[in-house]
């Protein structure tokens, strides 16, 4: 399964007579996609040439090749259309030859929960599934004192196979970590970052282009030095440099816009990868196909049809551990600003010129520059409290005494143009909660004149069409319906469309890190935030956020485990609103 990159480049070696390598790996692509579904993003090919190949050998030997090589031609002809079409892997194939590079990914913090959660299973899947080129390797950069070998034991629990095949699982761990390397250093000064960058050196010594990609899994106090050590002493100097930056970017616009000079002053915005884990995740990259590919969905988009809009976060988990972090930022600050306000921003933009990164991100800027700024009368905070033996956010040891942090935040928002106008836009977010879920909730209007009024039930609203894009757990689309009760009578009940993937596509979603550390891989930025995107967003929040800090709103405090703040209701009701996912809770338990 290994290496489907290097397979394709080196069969577009081959491909004598194309003007450029795009041109010379398209045939490669298509061909060795033959019998696989691969994604877009999963760029060839070498198991699907072996896969091709015994199906030709037995058709040869009982005399019917000719069928088999016509089929199969019909579709290598079909696949590469298929290709031509795709922007993404075109741009993938413009930009990178791995024939003649390697790639070094260099995680910073590499001995803290995000390395150990996220990041390195991550790198483990896309090597697992072949996608990561032959000439790569990890390194494992902080302050804490591990030789090589404690790094690869401290990583070798994180690794699972989480593909739908996991044969030789086992093996490709042993592969895998025989790549992974360690460095110890400070983060502020240059001596181990020299270091890092010679042996970096001696593994990228077989390639003439060394590409080198560093993730700041680091706290933000480190963020500056940490860049500028990698940049002015770790760069390549034969390839191209990128940096991934995990959020938080700064808690307001004014060191939102430091960090950015900062970070400019050792790096081109080409090089930066601002990372937003939710633009990874499957339903928010279906988004854009969900409205841009069907014709039905579109002409529906806008004021006229639509009534409000949900974007809701709940977690039932508290900031265990992370209290530290949190109550310097809180929930606005940790997922509102960023994860919530970036599905909005895809969710609402125009279509773009293209699916080219530059085309998506200047349609979602828009959004965000047409916002109403954050009024402090359209925030609702909370803050969980003990319930039974489950703790409150003050027992948090890492959380300072009487700390007004809200975990929970209601909040509405408006976009001030013309196909939003009034509609209001909530989002409640919320930690320590009765589930774990995040979704996306159209509401519909009421039908006009509706024939069926007394036929659905004294509660006009829950006759209302409602579109549910559920990101998380269980994925799933469905829109609710109304329709008749079959039998005699004619009684309408509201139903559903219902799109579970689970059911439909039965296979294992990649986790968000994967999509997003592969885009950076192929320089794909599309799912990255642009950085007058970045400061479009603070503008939006940073007035409400410094003038709830300044009055010391208290929040309004909520069982653990409950469904949040009253507040909450009366934020809605104030908009003429109603959380719908209260009323799907019954029939999702
Ligand atoms: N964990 C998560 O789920 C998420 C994290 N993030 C962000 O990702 C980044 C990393 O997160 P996470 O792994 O949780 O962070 P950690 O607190 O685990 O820190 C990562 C590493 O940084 C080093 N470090 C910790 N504190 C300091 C300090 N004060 N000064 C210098 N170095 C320090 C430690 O390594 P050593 O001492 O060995 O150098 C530690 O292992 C942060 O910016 C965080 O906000 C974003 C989204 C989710
Ligand atoms: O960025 C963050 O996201 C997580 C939730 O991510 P998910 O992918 O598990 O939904 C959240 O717990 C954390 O507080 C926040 O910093």
């Amino acid at each position: 399964m290994l290496h489907k990159w290097g397979a394709a480049q080196r069969c577009a070696a081959r491909n004598e007579g194309a003007k450029s390598n795009k041109q010379a790996i398209r045939p490669c692509v298509a061909r060795l996609s033959v019998r696989s579904a691969l994604s877009s993003r999963q760029i060839c090919c070498s198991a699907i040439e072996q896969s091709a190949a015994p199906t030709l050998s037995r058709a040869s030997s009982n005399g019917s090749s000719s069928g088999v090589v016509a089929e199969l031609d019909e579709k290598q002809e079909a696949e590469q259309q298929a290709v031509a079409a795709d922007p993404v892997l075109a741009y993938n194939l413009e930009k990178n030859d791995w024939t003649a590079s390697s790639l070094s990914v260099v995680v910073l913090g590499a001995s803290g929960d995000l390395a150990k959660k996220k990041i390195f299973p991550a790198l483990f899947s896309l090597y697992y599934e072949g996608l990561l080129p032959e000439n790569f390797q990890v390194f494992g950069y902080a302050r804490s004192k591990m030789t090589d070998a404690e790094f690869r034991d401290m990583i070798t629990s994180t690794l699972t196979c989480r593909v739908n095949a996991r044969e030789r699982c086992a093996e490709a761990q042993e592969r895998f970590l025989k790549r992974c390397f360690y460095q110890a250093g400070p983060y502020d000064e240059p001596g181990g970052f020299q270091a890092l960058s010679t042996r970096l050196g001696e593994q990228e010594a077989v390639k003439p282009r060394a590409n080198r990609m560093f993730f700041l899994s680091i706290p933000p106090n480190v963020f500056l030095s940490a860049t500028g050590n990698a940049a002015d002493h770790a760069r390549s100097k034969s390839g191209w440099t990128r940096v991934i930056v995990e959020k938080p970017f700064g808690r307001d616009s004014a060191s939102s816009a430091e960090l950015g000079r900062g970070l400019a002053q050792h790096l081109a915005e080409d090089e930066i990868y601002r990372i937003d884990h939710y633009l990874g995740k499957e339903l928010i990259e279906n988004l854009t196909v969900l409205r841009f590919s069907n014709r039905v969905f579109e002409p529906l988009w806008s004021r006229q049809y639509i009534r409000n809009v949900q974007i809701i976060f709940s977690e039932n988990f508290g900031t265990e551990g992370r209290g530290g972090y949190f109550d310097q930022y809180g929930i606005i600050r940790d997922v509102i600003q960023n994860h919530l306000l970036q599905i909005v921003a895809l969710f609402a933009m125009e279509q773009p010129v293209s699916l080219d990164a530059e085309d998506i991100r200047n349609e979602k800027v828009k959004v965000l520059r047409s916002m109403k700024v954050v009024a402090p009368e359209d925030v609702v905070m909370g803050q969980y409290r003990a319930r039974g033996k489950l703790p409150g956010y003050l027992d948090d040891k890492t959380v300072p005494e009487g700390s007004l942090t809200p975990t929970f935040a209601a909040i509405a928002m408006f976009i001030n143009n013309h196909r939003w106008d009034g509609v209001p836009f909530l989002f409640k977010a919320g930690k320590a909660l009765h589930k774990r879920y995040a979704e996306i909730r159209v509401q519909f209007r009421h039908v006009p004149g509706n024939l069926y009024r007394d036929k659905q039930g004294a509660d006009p609203d829950a006759a209302c069409n409602e579109l549910v894009i559920r990101i998380q757990p269980k994925e799933a689309i469905y829109l609710k319906i109304n329709n008749k009760v079959p039998g005699l009578g004619l009684r309408l009940e509201q139903t559903r469309l219902d799109l579970q993937y689970q059911q439909q596509y039965q296979v294992e979603l990649p986790d968000a890190y994967e999509r997003l550390l592969l885009d950076v891989v192929n320089g794909d930025k599309r799912l990255f935030i642009r950085y007058d995107e970045l400061q479009a967003a603070w503008d939006l929040y940073t007035p409400v956020l410094h003038e709830l800090e300044r009055s010391q709103a208290a929040p309004e405090l909520y069982p653990y485990g409950s469904r949040g703040p009253l507040g909450a209701h009366y934020l809605a009701a104030r908009h003429n609103v109603r959380w719908g996912d209260l009323a799907d809770d019954a029939d999702d338990e």
